[in-house]
């Protein structure tokens, strides 16, 4: 029960009649506020924070104690601007007036609306306005941003996106959050990356080798780590059970697919009876099954 699928062969499943069901439309923002959150731990040193504190270590307020990040008026990297990177990218220019630098194959132009509307906003209230840039490389991303979020799908050509090389053209006080796939990140290179670097930070919900973590890497008190719990809000992991179940429904009943993958709310209402339709089968098309359009739900 998932919306990313990348850890299934659909080829192989596509070749033995086997459909493939996935759950999007309801991880979105949920996923977008943990990447959020982790932004906000790493930046204010929220964890190690609380372990000194539980460490009965605190005596007393000092002006040095754990200095952070403000996130006010700095620049945020996305990597991969589709449905979750555009929703933490918003989350970041309204909350906390960051500006957007975004590396993405296609354009994120719903995205770019909402920045330049936001920073007209914020200049109509005599404050600065926020911007975007849409830039052509990894490396302009990285080089720019003061905080880099990971949002791109796995495949072969994101697969150690960010490696050795990679992480020495960021900034010796970024961050770097990672809430997609675990692979994107090269693990062991940023381990090193991060003991060499300690005002560097990481924020990870997503490990190379899960469960498990690169050696040294639960030891750095510059790296937050949770374990993969980027969706799980009760409204998402509930809504991800109904569109499992009702891909199972419609595909044992012989139902047509539903037309739009992203907009799944008909199959959510508790109140009236499910719609006689698979919300998202992905390889629906290459398995010639019949797809619905929405006038004939
Ligand atoms: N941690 C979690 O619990 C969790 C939950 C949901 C989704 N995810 C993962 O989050 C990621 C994003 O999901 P989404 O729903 O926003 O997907 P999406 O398809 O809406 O967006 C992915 C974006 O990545 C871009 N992209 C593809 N190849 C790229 C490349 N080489 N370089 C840069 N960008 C590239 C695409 O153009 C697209 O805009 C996926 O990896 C998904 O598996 C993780
Ligand atoms: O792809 C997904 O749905 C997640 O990684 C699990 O929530």
């Amino acid at each position: 029960m998932a919306v990313g699928y990348n850890n299934v062969n659909v080829e192989a499943a596509t070749r033995n009649g086997v459909a493939v069901g996935n759950t999007p439309g309801v991880l979105t923002e949920t996923t977008a506020e943990l990447a959020a959150a982790l932004t906000l731990a790493a930046a204010r040193r929220v964890v190690e924070a609380d372990s000194f504190m539980r460490a009965g270590k605190y005596d007393g307020w000092l002006p040095t104690l754990f200095i952070g990040n403000l996130l006010k008026g700095q620049t945020v990297g996305i990597i991969g601007a589709g449905r979750i990177g555009s929703a933490y990218a918003r989350m970041m220019v309204e909350g906390f007036k960051m500006n957007v630098v975004y590396y993405d194959l296609y354009q994120a132009t719903r995205l770019e609306k909402f920045v330049t509307a936001y920073g007209k906003f914020l200049e109509s209230q005599g404050e600065s306005p926020v911007t975007w840039k849409r830039v052509s490389t990894v490396e302009d991303v990285l080089r720019l941003a003061d905080v880099v979020s990971l949002h791109p799908v796995l495949d072969k050509t994101t697969y150690h996106l960010i490696n050795k090389d990679r992480l020495a053209l960021m900034k010796k006080t970024a961050i770097i959050v990672n809430a997609s796939r675990g692979p994107i990140i090269d693990e062991v290179a940023l381990v090193q990356h991060l003991q060499a670097n300690p005002e560097f930070r990481a924020a990870l919900d997503v490990f190379e080798d899960e469960p498990y973590m690169k050696p040294g890497l639960s030891d750095l008190p510059n790296a937050v780590v949770v374990p993969h719990i980027a969706s799980a809000s009760k409204w998402t992991r509930e809504g991800m059970a109904t569109l499992a179940a009702a891909n199972v429904a419609g595909k044992l009943k012989g139902c047509p697919v539903w037309h739009d993958a992203n907009n799944v709310m008909p199959f959510l209402d508790e109140s009236s009876k499910p719609p006689a339709a698979s919300p998202s089968i992905v390889n629906a098309k290459n398995l010639g099954l019949k797809i619905l359009t929405a006038a004939k739900l």
